[in-house]
């Protein structure tokens, strides 16, 4: 086959949902007084959007081959990664051959490591890096998980994030991941006001759903080992980013501290093997969670796969709809996935990207048969409105 080359780089912005998924309106539990590093100030308390959880938007990275194939893939960065994608990321991708994946991904790290490394930089190079996955995956007749090896199981197996773990346990899921509503910055109070929660839903479900809380990075070595331990008593499965992603030293801490069976997990704000590197070496965490949109892509999760399979360790990807599922159920590493429930009352399977894909799938009872459509096999909604902010 002739090798295809890249014609045309071309990246839009989009508001509302999307891979933006806290761009939701008023009501949503996604933005209901869930505890932040930003929570000891009382006027972002109540809400994430108050202090800019939204405010970058949707980047949409198109690329189009010299036959007119184009692959096309989505992540959290706006205005300012549209920018980076088409002032200083396009120089390395057009005209070159599509499948140099690799060393298209290592310009493009090399060439912005003067102000990249980490957050919105890798969150474009992600999405530059699977919308080339995308395209391969179309130019080759093929689904992205062939292209990576081949399913390793038949089909997918969640747990769900959001406000009502009763539902989703009602709706199939393996399990259900509440957020925390209340740090320290709400004392005593509120740590009891979790842990009264907690044992409610613990009462609900019974003792053998899996129930686990997402902290957020908002607490404190101290905070997360009282909360930890009291909520062992009510079955707590594990404690996800208790702290801030770059304090490894108390991941390290609070995992000694924590009884073995709790499992201390972390990962969807770190990026590169390198990041995950340091988590894995420091003894940070029982498992990963790499947003497959935000540490590196594809091309880099594989490699960040590998290192924790090599120490035993599992990688289970923090939800980001079929980008996470395509590399999820190739990986022996990754027997489950998780699922956000977009539903303002996260009592009904929608979308997680809506309303930004057509033809995205979700779990049915908790479980998921990917299609087998080229590339990622989803399409840009016609009706979602694109902004292309800068030409190059
Ligand atoms: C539910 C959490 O507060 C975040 O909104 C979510 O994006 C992430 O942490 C997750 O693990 O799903
Ligand atoms: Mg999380």
């Amino acid at each position: 086959m002739t090798p295809r080359t890249i014609r045309s780089v071309r990246a839009h912005t989009a508001q509302g949902g999307g891979a933006d998924y806290h761009d939701q309106g008023d009501d949503h539990w996604i933005d209901d007084h869930i505890a932040t590093p930003m929570a000891k100030y009382p006027d972002y308390r109540q809400s994430r959007r108050s202090f800019g959880l939204s405010v970058l938007g949707t980047l949409v990275v198109e690329l189009e081959a010299d036959d007119g194939t184009t692959g096309f893939a989505v992540t959290t960065a706006g205005e300012p990664g549209a920018f980076i994608a088409e002032r200083h990321l396009a120089r390395f991708l057009e005209g070159a051959p599509v499948q140099e994946v690799e060393r298209i991904w290592d310009q493009m790290y090399s060439a912005t490591l003067f102000y990249g490394r980490k957050g919105l930089v890798l969150n474009v190079i992600s999405a530059v890096d699977l919308a080339l996955w995308d395209l391969l995956g179309k130019l080759r007749d093929e689904p992205v998980y062939a292209l990576l090896g081949g399913a390793v199981r038949d089909e997918l197996v969640f747990y769900a994030t959001g406000s009502r773990p009763d539902l989703a346990q009602q709706l199939g899921f393996i399990g259900g991941k509440m957020p925390l509503q209340h740090g320290p910055a709400e004392g005593s109070e509120g740590m009891a006001k979790t842990i009264a929660r907690f044992a409610s839903v613990r009462e609900r479900v019974g003792p053998d759903f899996w129930l686990m809380l997402d902290c957020w990075m908002s607490l404190d070595l101290d905070y997360a080992t009282r909360l930890g331990r009291a909520l062992h008593e009510h079955g707590l499965r594990w404690i996800e980013e208790a702290l801030p992603p770059d304090d490894y030293w108390s991941y390290a801490e609070l995992r000694k501290r924590l009884p073995a069976e709790l499992l201390v997990t972390t990962g969807e704000h770190e990026a590169t093997r390198w990041g995950f590197r340091m988590l894995l070496e420091m003894g940070c965490c029982d498992f990963i969670q790499p947003d497959v949109n935000w540490c590196g892509g594809m091309t880099e999760l594989m490699k960040i796969s590998a290192l924790a399979d090599s120490r035993g360790a599992l990688v289970i990807p923090h939800g980001s709809s079929v980008y996470s599922y395509h590399f999820a159920i190739t990986r022996h590493n990754s027997p489950f996935c998780e699922f956000l429930m977009m539903h303002p009352e996260a009592s009904e399977v929608v979308p997680m990207f809506s309303p930004l894909l057509l033809d995205e799938p979700v779990p049915v009872g908790g479980r998921m048969k990917l299609p087998d459509r080229p590339g990622f096999g989803v399409r840009l909604n016609p009706e979602v409105p694109l902004v292309r902010p800068y030409q190059h």
